[in-house]
């Protein structure tokens, strides 16, 4: 029943602006699943390669679709995600690109789940999925790579974590985020806003942390449940491999310097989320970091691990984190980023299920996160791109109950 007959590809636009992939795949009874890939600002040396959309769709239709169409099942995903590891032949992706295989990855999986007549997260995760729903983290401050002129720290993220529920956590984001635009204003500073939707004011990261402190618990004061508050310094962006010193504008850390100053606004803000506080490639200084505040704290690897379970495999020798942020098309296929969700849980790392700087409507990562009990998704505040995924939530919350 759910032969792959077809598989169309075509360039749509993302949320910059840029072209992206997206794919739709058909099959023999019917099924239909159309899905788009996201893409990076800040991406990661390791990724998996991402290719200019027609060039990708090109070598795509060349070398994957002819050994999917009248050849695998939609309902089969590890078939479909290794038929396209095989049209590939390359460890990144870098024949048809990262873009198209998360694209017809994540299209066939919609697909098996429309035939099947299930929800999309009930088709990856199984019929007792859908009772525990993954705390959302907001980006409400927002800089480095993301917007001209803002805060070297690339991401400053609301965390609900004692939300009764994903609804009220996902309302609690968007007033953190009202919250930073009237604190904002009250100090006359004026601000756009960066790729994600957070905001992207021109001050530096000191006065951040003041802004989303004092906005955080006005919300909680009134919301009457416990928000954190979070970081993704993106590291690997401020690190100068030439002088090995993080560059902020206002100062110069080396790696010593770094983790303390780190591990000092973890006990300053009880920050209760630290992604990629180091460079990607600094294991050890990782697992520092890790071992002084990692108790308090989750320290995720996001270009540390890129949804790589080789990558993540080292880290846990290394006992370099205790989390790991899971795009999957950072790896190129939904059974890639399975097999780090899991592997992160059988060794107590917990799995943050993330979108890119570069979104689209697609709202696959909001079912993959219910699919795999992830306890944390980090997919922004507001915007269309955004609120596709966390009003996805909702209604799966809706439809469970
Ligand atoms: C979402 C992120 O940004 P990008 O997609 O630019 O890598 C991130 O770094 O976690
Ligand atoms: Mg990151």
């Amino acid at each position: 029943m759910t032969l792959i007959t077809d598989v169309r590809l075509r360039r749509t636009l993302d949320s910059r602006g840029n072209p992206t992939v997206e794919a739709d795949v058909l099959t023999e009874s019917g099924g239909f699943g159309r899905a788009a890939a996201p893409s990076g600002a800040s991406t990661g040396e390791y990724e998996a390669v991402e290719r200019p959309p027609s060039e990708a769709i090109a070598a795509a239709r060349e070398h994957a679709v002819p050994r999917l169409v009248g050849e695998a099942y939609a309902g089969n995903q590890r078939e479909v995600d290794a038929i396209l590891r095989a049209a590939d032949g390359t460890d990144d992706f870098s024949e048809i690109g990262a873009n198209s295989a998360v694209a017809i990855s994540m299209a066939a999986a919609k697909a098996g789940a429309d035939v099947l007549g299930a929800p999309l997260f009930q088709h990856l995760g199984g019929t007792f999925r859908g009772g525990n729903f993954p705390i959302p983290l907001g980006n409400v401050v927002g800089g480095g790579e993301h917007a001209a002129d803002a805060t070297d720290i690339q991401e400053f993220l609301a965390a609900p974590v004692g939300a009764p529920s994903v609804e009220d956590a996902v309302f609690a984001n968007a007033a953190v985020h009202e919250a930073v635009a009237n604190l904002l204003e009250e100090r006359g500073v004026a601000c756009g806003k960066g790729d994600e939707g957070a905001w992207a004011p021109s001050i530096d990261d000191a006065e951040a942390f003041e802004i989303v402190d004092e906005a955080v618990s006005l919300v909680e004061d009134e919301v009457g449940f416990e928000i954190g508050f979070g970081l993704d310094v993106a590291g690997a962006e401020l690190y100068d491999s030439d002088s090995e010193t993080y560059e902020y504008s206002d100062e110069s850390r080396d790696t010593d310097e770094q983790i303390a100053y780190i591990a000092e606004l973890v006990d300053e803000y009880d920050l209760v989320y630290v992604e990629d506080p180091l460079d990607e490639d600094d294991y050890d200084a990782f697992a520092e970091l890790t071992d002084e505040v990692g108790d308090e704290t989750l320290i995720c690897g996001d270009d540390l691990f890129v949804t790589n379970t080789e990558r993540l495999r080292e880290g846990i020798d290394r006992d370099a984190a205790n989390s790991i942020l899971i795009k999957p098309n950072q790896i190129g296929t939904l059974s890639d980023a399975f097999d780090a969700i899991e592997l992160a849980i059988e060794n107590g790392y917990d799995p943050v299920v993330s979108h890119r700087s570069g979104e689209t409507e697609d709202a696959t990562i909001a079912h993959l996160a219910v699919a795999t009990d992830a306890p944390f998704i980090k997919t922004g505040a507001v915007g269309g791109e955004r609120t596709a995924k966390l009003n996805e939530l909702i209604r799966i919350a809706d439809d469970a109950t």
